[in-house]
């Protein structure tokens, strides 16, 4: 096989993928192709990413020695078809689409080495997180090396499929979540007289650090949210007000509605 990874889709989570590739993965662009269907999207990767393109799936199907399936799910089952007849032996498959089983994927792709996975987009400045699992055709050493490529944007885990649908909710679609969440606490900085970019910077660096407590100090959040609150004081007139609102209640409902949508599709 000519090339050490492969894409078929160079969209946004592909891009994102490459980029930590490159940067810490010890892969160089020579080493990666990707199709893609858009000619767009193709010259947009060749320009930014400086990897070889092409509009042949079944190129890249039959170069690369890990091959990423990053279309839409929607797209999944026409370009399995197209490209599982010409699948190389020895080749690793890794999918990073929600609500793809192991199952499904074995029943169109065959007897082949299949890792699923789930990214988020903050892998595109290195701070993402993937849920990784694999079929009993993918060995240890194979699984290692799969997991190492995913560390090269982020942190990668392990997890057994039964929670990749949980992942999906849990940090695949967060993102979005956090963004709206930021944008609003913006928004409310304006209506207070703050320049809305200042505003973006001050909501995203409260975000980044509060996340940074939680991983680092190992407390609770319940904790670190007291920490904050002081006896008569703002904070707590803030947290009474989202209890009224039912704001967990809402983030909570949100992530089930995500999670039954990621079994569905
Ligand atoms: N965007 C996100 O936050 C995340 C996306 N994913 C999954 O990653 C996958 C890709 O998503 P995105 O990168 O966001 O989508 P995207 O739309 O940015 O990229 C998909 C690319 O596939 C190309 N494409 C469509 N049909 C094709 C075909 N038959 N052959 C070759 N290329 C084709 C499109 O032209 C497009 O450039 C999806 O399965 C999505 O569910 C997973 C985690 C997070
Ligand atoms: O919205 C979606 O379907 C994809 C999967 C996880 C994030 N984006």
């Amino acid at each position: 096989m000519k090339y050490k990874v492969g894409f078929i889709g160079c969209g946004n989570m592909a891009s994102a993928i490459i980029g930590g590739l490159k940067a810490h993965a010890g892969i160089d662009a020579s080493e990666i192709i990707a199709a893609d269907a858009s000619e767009a999207a193709r010259e947009k990767a060749k320009e930014t990413l400086s990897i070889c393109t092409t509009a042949s799936n079944t190129e890249v199907s039959t170069q690369a020695d890990v091959l990423f399936l990053s279309v839409k799910p929607q797209y999944y089952e026409t370009v399995i078809a197209e490209i599982q007849p010409t699948l190389p032996a020895g080749q690793i498959i890794v999918t990073i689409a929600p609500g793809k089983t192991l199952a499904w994927l074995g029943e169109r792709l065959g007897d082949v080495k299949i890792v699923r996975t789930m990214p988020n987009t903050p892998a595109l400045v290195g701070e993402g997180i993937t849920g990784v699992c694999k079929n009993n055709l993918v060995t240890e050493d194979e699984f290692a090396y799969v997991l190492k490529l995913l560390s090269s944007f982020g942190l990668a885990e392990a997890i057994p499929e039964s929670l990749m649908d949980a992942v999906v909710s849990v940090s695949g679609s967060s993102p979005a979540y956090v963004f709206l969440f930021i944008e609003a606490m913006a928004d409310a900085a304006v209506a207070d007289g703050m320049p809305r970019a200042q505003a973006y910077k001050f909501a995203a660096q409260a975000v980044l650090g509060s996340a940074k407590m939680v991983l680092e100090t190992g407390k609770h959040p319940a904790e670190l949210k007291d920490m904050v609150c002081s006896p008569a004081g703002t904070t707590i007139e803030a947290v009474r007000v989202l209890e009224e609102k039912g704001f967990r209640g809402a983030v909570m409902d949100a992530m089930k509605a995500c999670t039954a949508k990621a079994k569905g599709i």
